[in-house]
């Protein structure tokens, strides 16, 4: 336990260290969230976490959204796959525990994530969009002992789509690219609207490149759910009792969802002046 707690405080302190760097920078503060927004994006670095379950869309939109706002998308799971995708000592112990559903330990995340952050401000990152980091209310406890979080946007869909969302994902094991070839129409329950969702196909150069997540099997998929319910939904908990929790339900795939998230957030003005200036 001792040696536990020793490895917290080093992995929690290099942490802290990277953090605080990046809040160093001018930071928007929570002030007007989760109810209005009023960023400047570009002109400063937010601090955001995405929650949301497997297969909800956390790395889709935090993705768009580190673009728009100019920090970077760090996700813990995309760390945990380039250690895997590594030959060094960590790799196959990591292998066991992701393909079978479950969550890697505190321990070893948080030396991912500090290697992570350490190699951004060495490149002068500042700010951030955390992607399945918190995952545990531990988790979530170091990150608010070592730095301000500004909004946590809280993303849902219905169980059934996340179940055929997970396993119509594909990767195109040469661009990364991540598509999905499900197509789903799940009709609403308990006065919930209707949820349909084209696929997101790939192009032909990527069609014969396309590989599946090991732990996108039905099965797993289940598993990884049943730990969201019972170690991550916590977090939103943590997170809405501090006020700072922004729930989203997406009213269905990219092109139904991206404008509303961007209206909730007051970021539609500055994709327009955007994508005109593009
Ligand atoms: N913060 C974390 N704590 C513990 N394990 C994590 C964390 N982030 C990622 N992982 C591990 O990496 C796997 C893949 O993560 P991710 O891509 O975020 O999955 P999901 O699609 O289930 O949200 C998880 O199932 C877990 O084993």
């Amino acid at each position: 336990m001792a040696a536990m707690i020793r490895l917290f405080r080093s992995s929690s302190s290099l942490i802290s260290r990277s953090l605080s760097t990046a809040a160093a920078s001018e930071t928007v503060k929570s002030q007007s969230y989760p109810h209005s927004t009023s960023v400047e994006p570009k002109a400063k670095s937010v601090q955001w976490v995405f929650l949301g379950c497997p297969g909800v869309g956390k790395g889709t939109y935090a993705s768009r959204l580190s673009t728009l706002l100019g920090v970077p998308h760090i996700a813990t799971g995309d760390l945990v796959r380039d250690e895997l995708k590594s030959s060094g000592p960590l790799s196959k112990q990591l292998a066991e525990i992701v393909n079978q559903g479950k969550l890697v330990s505190d321990e070893i995340i948080l030396n991912l994530l500090s290697k992570r952050l350490e190699s951004g401000e060495a490149k002068g990152e500042a700010g951030f969009i955390l992607d399945g980091f918190p995952r545990t209310v531990r988790q979530a406890e170091i990150l608010t002992e070592v730095t301000d979080i500004d909004l946590v946007v809280n993303l849902k869909l219905p169980e059934r789509v996340l179940v055929e969302k997970c396993l119509g994902r594909r990767i195109c094991s040469e661009c990364g690219k991540n598509f999905n070839v499900a197509s789903i129409d799940v009709a609403g329950e308990n006065g919930a609207p209707r949820i349909s969702m084209a696929p997101l196909n790939p192009p032909s150069q990527c069609i014969s490149k396309l590989i599946t997540r090991a732990d996108d099997t039905e099965a797993i998929v289940k598993e990884r759910l049943s730990i969201y319910w019972d170690k991550s939904q916590p977090v939103e908990d943590f997170y809405r009792s501090q006020g700072k929790l922004l729930e989203f339900d997406l009213p269905g795939g990219i092109p139904e969802s991206w404008p509303k998230l961007l209206e909730v957030l007051n970021l539609d003005e500055q994709e327009h002046k955007l994508s005109a200036a593009a």
